[in-house]
């Protein structure tokens, strides 16, 4: 079953395009990374998926299901996005349990306390930081209450826009993990927008590599071990991020 499949999906901002053609077709489980340099259209991609960038043509569908017949309630009940920078993505005068208990009172779910504890501990958080405001965190404490929030509703695809790079390089390997870990344990589907390819390797089956807004080449993470690539602008990315082989199951921070 696919998760998420793109078929020659154009997406453009006041009538120019910026992602031009993209097709992508991602297995449910699949972890699959979009990686390029900065403004090659890897996020625009992904504010098309989620209803954010509108202008769009071509065909989309999540688990079956073209996209534009999926209800907003529907949407977010299945796939949910998980933003760059925890700091603009959480409101500063909501604690950490209004947050957390928003999506659950909008989709009319019960048993809300208990489900905020649960959600809580499987970020790896201390029930102490329930009734915490934003910025009474860390960064990364930050980041899990944001994964938490995107797992209120138990989503099968979740959309991750660079999940670490705004925070410490101390704390980017803990969130990795933690993202790697629940994964596993709930049978997730992501769709991962990096710019750093041993993240791709430690997280990722599969990578899309675009350039000003095409995919250049879809290639399995695997190649990263040897640099395999068919596309030289993947070969030139890749020999840019140092070249070597990456080891899978190493912390890439
Ligand atoms: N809201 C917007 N209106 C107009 N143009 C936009 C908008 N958002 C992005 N763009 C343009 O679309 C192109 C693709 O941007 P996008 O953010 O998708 O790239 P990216 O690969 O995700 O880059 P980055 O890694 O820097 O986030 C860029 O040229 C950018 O300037």
């Amino acid at each position: 079953m696919s998760a998420l499949t793109l078929e020659d999906l154009t997406v453009s901002y006041d009538g120019v395009a910026v992602v031009h053609s993209a097709s992508i077709d991602i297995a449910e489980g699949e972890s699959f990374a979009l990686v390029g340099e900065s403004g090659s259209g890897k996020s625009t991609i992904l504010r098309a998926i989620t209803g954010l960038a509108t202008e769009w043509t071509g065909a989309m569908s999540v688990f079956g299901r073209p996209r534009e017949t999926l209800r907003k309630s529907e949407f977010a009940r299945t796939c949910q996005m998980v933003f760059q920078d925890p700091y603009g993505s959480l409101h500063p005068r909501k604690t950490v349990d209004a947050v957390l208990s928003e999506p659950l009172k909008v989709h009319g779910i019960g048993q809300r306390s208990e489900k905020v504890r649960a959600a809580l501990s499987s970020v790896g958080l201390d029930q102490r930081f329930r009734f915490r405001f934003p910025h009474q965190l860390s960064g990364g404490q930050r980041q899990r209450v944001a994964i938490a929030r995107a797992l209120m509703l138990e989503p099968k695809l979740m959309l991750l826009d660079e999940p670490t790079s705004a925070l410490d390089v101390s704390v980017q390997a803990e969130i990795l993990n933690l993202l790697k870990r629940i994964r596993a344990e709930r049978n997730l589907t992501y769709l991962m927008v990096t710019h750093n390819l041993p993240v791709v390797g430690f997280m990722c089956d599969r990578m899309a590599v675009m350039n000003k807004g095409r995919i250049v080449e879809i290639a399995p993470a695997t190649a990263l071990h040897d640099g395999s690539f068919e596309d030289d602008y993947t070969r030139a990315l890749y020999a840019a991020s140092g070249g070597t082989a990456h080891d899978t199951e190493a912390d890439p921070a």
